[in-house]
């Protein structure tokens, strides 16, 4: 099912600047579509238009009716000063009385293998866990596309593993669209089931083998590109574990 729509849609800033450009495009539900590009391409622009924060300077932008939409932003921007605790924050951003909200913050903490940060500061979370516990209040609303944006910046690669794990979960066991835009190639290939090459207008789409095989794609990442078509959670082994996993060890 078609969630949104994107038809020959540009956006221009008001100085005239073209931003976007001729922009065909359809985010589906139960898909994972990863956009990638380099700085300034306009990947949080279009992010903005999906989430009806821009208006298209021309083209049509379809929705289906009545589109749930969760967003994780990249950063949370939240005083410092303030003494929250994750549970409080996950209860202001939602309407729901008393013990409805107290079982649903239970359920999606549960979803996400969050249950354990429940009474922990916000303030105190590392990258990782504060970016999950946005996945959750972006889950809260039970949303039919839930849209992150660089879900994994300041986290660390084994933590962007986890968290790209957790997201391809989630569209299995909620059925949502995912948009999401990464900078990492790897994981972006490893996870994506569309990729949408953005550089101003669309360079090229589809899934990750057509994406990576595309010359457009090389053009715009060149050895970084080549680099995620190497494996990466490949762990080999060429020695004996001898000592305890919990001990420090090298990798050959
Ligand atoms: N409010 C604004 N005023 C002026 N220029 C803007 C504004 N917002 C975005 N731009 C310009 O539009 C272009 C696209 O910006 P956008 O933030 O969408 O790119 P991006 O692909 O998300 O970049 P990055 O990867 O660096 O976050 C950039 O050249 C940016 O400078």
């Amino acid at each position: 099912m078609d969630l949104i729509k994107f038809i020959d849609v540009s956006y221009t800033m008001t100085s005239g600047a073209p931003i976007l450009s001729d922009i065909n495009l359809t985010i589906s539900k139960g898909k994972i579509t990863t956009i990638i590009g380099p700085n300034g391409a306009g990947k949080t622009t279009l992010l903005k238009l999906m989430l009806g924060l821009a208006k298209p300077s021309s083209g049509k932008i379809h929705h289906l009716a009545k589109v749930r939409v969760g967003y994780v932003p990249q950063k949370l921007k939240l005083n410092p000063l303030l003494p929250v605790t994750v549970e409080r924050f996950l209860q202001l951003a939602s309407p729901l009385g008393n013990k409805i909200l107290a079982e649903k913050i239970n359920r999606v903490l549960h979803d996400v293998g969050a249950c354990h940060l429940k009474q922990r500061w916000m303030r105190e979370l590392s990258g990782g866990e504060t970016q999950r516990i946005l996945l959750v209040r972006a889950l809260m609303q039970d949303p039919d596309l839930l849209v992150l944006d660089e879900p994994a910046q300041g986290v660390d690669i084994m933590g962007q593993a986890d968290l790209y794990q957790l997201i391809a979960r989630l569209r299995d066991q909620i059925g949502c669209g995912i948009v999401l835009v990464s900078h990492d190639l790897h994981l972006v290939m490893a996870a994506s089931d569309n990729v949408i090459c953005l550089n101003q207008h669309v360079c090229c789409s589809g899934s990750p083998s057509d994406v990576q095989s595309h010359p457009s794609y090389a053009q715009l990442f060149g050895t970084r590109a080549e680099a995620a078509s190497l494996a990466i959670y490949t762990h080999h082994h060429t020695h004996h574990h001898d000592i305890p996993c919990t001990q420090g060890h090298d990798h050959d």
